[in-house]
């Protein structure tokens, strides 16, 4: 699992070990880290070129140290000191080790810019100097010393300037900032760097693939087809028959024992053709309901709420989600799907994911899947969890429809809303990415990539 964690929950877990080590002990693992990071990236040492950009705090510090060590494998390394104090002991190191305080203007050729701006100590945005620094280095690749600067780092937020990475180098464990957008899209590669802390649970994770093979239903030596949980689809009209094939595409992936299709007439026949294994009506343990549902929506959430199982609410249902407060369900809007749902502007849904994400499971009572670069699922109480497989091919219109039939087999399978969700969403972009390899995909490929991608997972 990824684990991100808020800065107070940091600051507690450096304080304890800190009163542990050695006077700078914690600084100079950080440094470490990061300096061999750099290096990585440089692919060696020995005549390249290095910028830090240094704030005042201990991320100028953590900068410093590291070019220090630079240094010392012949890189040429210079320092900017964009405050009227820099940390003392880095300064020092640096200097100690050959590298140089320059002021900034026009560079000659530099290979890597080390971003020691701020940290986690940071407010949101960049100072003039800072932006005037980072003008005279752009198209140079930038590694971020543990947060991209002047992004906020509890909440992924942005408003104002900031750093945009090609790495970030982070230190103890991930911050919120590097899984959530828009913030996560400005830390290109993460790499963490273990200092040693002792944390608390996270409040956002993000799932890998051993989360994910873990937490797959398997079906028991004695399984049969109704042990296993039987996924209903009421989606799907006459004008969008296409959807009901979509969502019965994602549900049909083999997780759920049977898939029953119970939506429109009109889309039956297509959904039989294509799927030869699905049946009719009858008892199932979870719904997945209402895209492409048009003017049916409302009637086929009160049936499948009538029905007590858990209930995948998607598309034109949403309008109806107040039917299943204090139920188990998950919310599958898309940014724009969920400021209705909320009353708000799409653009603050985008500017605020976590947040609206959060509000929206408090509100409903509900796990909501909020879809996007990185979509976000969160849980009433506030638990996140973020997704961070996919790729930008799947932004392509049914793709959402795959994802609540998926969502909706995990959870006829017994697996609890929020598992259900995120691993569903994980296992979406999964096999999106897999599908996408030689180019562009359709939804249906999505669907299509499942099983291929299943089983590379429980074979793990
Ligand atoms: N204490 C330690 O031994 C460790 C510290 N670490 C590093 O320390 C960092 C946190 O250091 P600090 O608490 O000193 O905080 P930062 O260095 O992140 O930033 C705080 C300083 O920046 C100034 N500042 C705040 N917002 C600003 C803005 N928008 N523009 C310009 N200046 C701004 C503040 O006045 C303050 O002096 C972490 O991000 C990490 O890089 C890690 O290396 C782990 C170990
Ligand atoms: N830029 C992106 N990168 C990766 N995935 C994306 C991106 N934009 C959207 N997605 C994903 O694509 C899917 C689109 O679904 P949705 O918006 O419901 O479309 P539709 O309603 O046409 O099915 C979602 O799973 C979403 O998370
Ligand atoms: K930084």
């Amino acid at each position: 699992m990824l684990r991100a964690h808020t800065v107070e929950q940091v600051r507690t877990a450096e304080a304890a070990l800190l009163a542990r080590l050695p006077e700078g002990a914690l600084m100079q693992r950080a440094a470490a880290g990061l300096a061999y990071a750099v290096l990585d990236l440089l692919g060696g040492g020995y005549g390249r070129r290095v910028l830090l950009l240094v704030g005042s705090g201990d991320n100028g510090g953590d900068a410093l140290h590291a070019g220090a060590v630079l240094a010392r494998r012949g890189v040429q390394v210079e320092a900017w000191l964009l405050s009227s104090s820099a940390h003392e002991g880095g300064v020092a190191a640096l200097r100690g080790a050959g590298g140089r305080i320059g002021t900034p203007g026009p560079t000659g050729r530099l290979d890597v810019v080390v971003d020691g701006i701020v940290g986690i100590g940071g407010r949101p945005g960049l100072r003039p100097d800072a932006v005037a620094a980072l003008a005279h280095v752009a198209g140079v690749p930038v590694v971020a010393v543990d947060t991209p600067s002047g992004v906020d780092v509890d909440t992924g937020e942005i408003s104002g300037s900031h750093v945009t990475a090609d790495l970030t180098v982070t230190f103890g464990t991930h911050k919120v900032c590097h899984l959530v957008d828009p913030a996560a899209q400005a830390c290109g590669a993460l790499q963490l760097v273990d200092i040693g802390l002792d944390l608390p649970e996270a409040p956002v994770e993000a799932l890998q693939a051993a989360d994910v093979a873990a937490l797959l239903p398997r079906p028991a030596a004695d399984a049969h087809k109704y042990t296993r949980g039987v996924v209903g689809v009421r989606s799907g009209s006459a004008a969008y028959p296409g959807a009901a094939l979509l969502s019965v595409a994602g549900a049909a992936c083999g997780l759920a024992g049977m898939v029953r299709y119970d939506g429109d007439p009109a889309a039956l026949d297509l959904v039989r053709a294509a799927h030869p294994e699905v049946v009719g009506p009858g008892r199932v343990q979870a719904w997945v309901v209402g895209s492409g549902s048009d003017d049916g929506a409302e009637d086929a959430l009160r049936a499948a709420v009538a029905d007590g199982v858990p209930i995948v609410v998607d598309a034109d249902a949403l309008a109806f989600a107040r039917l299943t407060r204090g139920r188990p369900a998950v919310l599958t809007p898309h940014a724009g799907e969920l400021a209705r749902l909320l009353g708000v502007e799409r653009a603050d849904v985008e500017a605020r994911w976590l947040e609206h994400a959060r509000r929206a499971a408090r509100e409903h009572d509900a796990v909501v899947l909020l879809k996007g670069r990185h979509t976000v699922v969160a849980r009433p109480d506030g638990r996140a969890r973020v997704t961070t497989t996919g790729t930008p091919w799947l932004a392509t219109a049914g793709a959402g429809d795959v994802l609540g039939g998926l969502v909706g087999a995990l959870l006829a399978t017994g697996l609890d809303p929020f598992d259900a969700a995120s691993v569903g969403s994980w296992l979406h972009g999964a096999a999106a990415t897999l599908a996408a390899q030689d180019g562009p995909i359709v939804a249906s490929d999505v669907a299509a990539a499942l099983p291929d991608l299943l089983a590379t997972l429980t074979t793990r």
